[in-house]
């Protein structure tokens, strides 16, 4: 009634298709909401507005609406919009992932990334990896016939993440049901809850979500300050300490230099177990599925491997900067399945202009990043796996350029990154210098099914299957 009667505003709104009277655009996105946004926007322009119940979206589909956003505002984009799942599980939004921008979420950021995840750190866990990782490929030797690699890898994954958080497998973690109220938490994150789009009636729980999310948060509460609690009984020296260990002993000596307190200690080990373990995971999957499908690149890449490592040696972390094929493998399997295929949504902190377009305060904005990385203007044959594309060329994966973005960019990137990079090119060059692979009851790669389940993290939506064949001398 008020834009129909009240003045005409002057400023323009970004294009966007016709919604639906209070529910807005909700019934245009099914199962797969990045190919769904794509098709929208093919008729609407590159920068288009959307509506979730009273939520302003904007969706952004290039990579020069991608750079104004991430790069140019991106003072006025950093921050991200409330969310019910984040409120319950994330301790009120402390968190690293989902937390507003401002001074606690600046400095929380500055401690994670120097104390947490710098390159130091990670380098102090490569021996924990190493031994990790040799005993998949031990158990995978034994295997005469097809392995659920999926599964094999998503452990090995959780395993690595959860011994670096607080000193135990996640494997480990199964009788006191953390492996469940992770994968519940998971499976509620990711789905649309009305209380994020509709705030009075979203305040009935009518999808009775947030009761779940309540009930959660209160056992995962209990799982963690059981870590911590056996954490404060052990005494290590600096050169064993785990995550917990380093966060807790700033937590009592009081150094952080800002508010920071059990519950803060809480919330940052929620991201570091949520953010770390099921996207190397992922990552990891999704190459091998690339690989197991296109046999000439896996050859190849064993080549190179070959001519780094030798056929008596496994590989190791002083190799990965030699492996430049590998690192084109790895960017072309990130370009058509980045893990977060539209990010996490941001959110504006104040009306901003936009190439023209009026972008208002609390817009939440989604990056399509897998349409950006798919585009056929910038990618000739875009959707044909051929990591060739990246020789001779300076595009990198991060963040600087906005053509191919599978970690984000500015304020809001991945702190992970470093991490990930490690992880995931270890593992796949182990698997791959390790054993020759073979798809089961004879399928021919073309017919490796490569579909996809779009959720908080984008996976395969069947767990690859093969069979390894031991091929080192060792
Ligand atoms: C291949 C693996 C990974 C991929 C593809 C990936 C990708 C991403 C993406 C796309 C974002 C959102 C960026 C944005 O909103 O603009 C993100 C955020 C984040 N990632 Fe990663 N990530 C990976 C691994 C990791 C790991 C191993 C960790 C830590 C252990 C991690 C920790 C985080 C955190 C804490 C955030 C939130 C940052 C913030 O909001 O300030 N990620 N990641």
């Amino acid at each position: 009634i008020k834009a129909f009667l009240g003045p005409k505003s002057k400023k323009k709104s970004p294009p966007g298709p016709r919604g639906l009277p209070i529910l807005g655009h909700f019934h245009l996105l099914g199962s797969s909401p990045h190919r769904d946004l794509l098709n929208l926007a093919r008729k609407h322009g590159p920068i288009m507005g959307i509506r979730f119940g009273f939520v302003p979206t904007v969706v952004v589909t290039s990579p020069s609406a991608a750079a104004l956003i991430l790069k140019s505002h991106d003072h006025v984009f950093a921050s991200r919009p409330k969310n019910d799942a984040a409120r319950y599980i994330g301790y009120d939004q402390k968190n690293l992932v989902t937390g507003p921008y401002g001074p606690y979420w600046r400095n929380m950021r500055k401690l994670c990334t120097s104390e947490l995840l710098s390159s130091h750190r990670i380098t102090h866990f490569q021996p924990m990896r190493n031994a990790e990782i040799a005993l998949m490929i031990g158990v995978l030797k034994q295997a005469n016939n097809a392995v659920d690699l999926s599964s094999r890898i998503s452990t090995l994954s959780g395993d690595m993440n959860c011994l670096m958080v607080f000193g135990r497998k996640y494997s480990d973690l199964e009788e006191i049901g953390f492996k469940s109220v992770i994968s519940e938490t998971m499976e509620l994150a990711a789905r649309f809850n009305l209380a994020d789009y509709f705030p009075y009636v979203g305040a009935l729980d009518l999808q009775g979500i947030n009761r779940r999310l309540k009930h959660l948060s209160k056992v995962f509460d209990g799982i963690v300050e059981k870590i911590l609690l056996s954490h404060a009984e052990k005494q290590k020296d600096k050169d064993d300490e785990d995550f917990v260990d380093t966060m807790m002993s700033i937590l009592r000596s009081g150094s952080a230099g800002f508010e920071f307190d059990r519950t803060h200690v809480k919330a940052i080990l929620l991201d570091l177990l949520i953010a770390g373990t099921d996207t190397s995971s992922t990552a990891i999957e999704w190459t091998m599925s690339e690989l197991m499908r296109h046999p000439r690149v896996m050859k190849k890449l064993q080549k190179e491997i070959e001519a780094v490592v030798g056929l008596d040696g496994m590989v190791n972390e002083s190799h990965l900067d030699k492996l430049e094929y590998l690192y084109m493998v790895l960017k072309e399997t990130l370009r058509l399945h980045p893990v977060a295929p539209l990010l996490i949504p941001h959110e504006s902190m104040e009306d901003c202009e936009v190439d023209g377009y009026h972008i208002p305060k609390k817009s939440q904005i989604i990056v399509n990043a897998w349409a950006i990385m798919r585009d056929p203007n910038i990618w000739p044959d875009p959707d044909t796996f051929n990591p060739e594309r990246f020789m001779e060329s300076d595009i990198d994966m991060r963040g600087q350029d906005f053509r191919l973005i599978p970690f984000g960019s500015g304020r809001r990137g991945c702190p992970g990154m470093l991490l990930a990079l490690t992880v995931v090119r270890l593992v796949v060059a182990q698997l791959v210098h390790c054993f020759d692979w073979e798809l089961p009851g004879g399928m021919a790669p073309a017919d490796l099914d490569m579909s996809e389940h779009f959720g908080i993290v984008t996976n395969r939506a069947n767990h690859l299957m093969a069979i390894p064949r031991y091929r080192l001398r060792i």
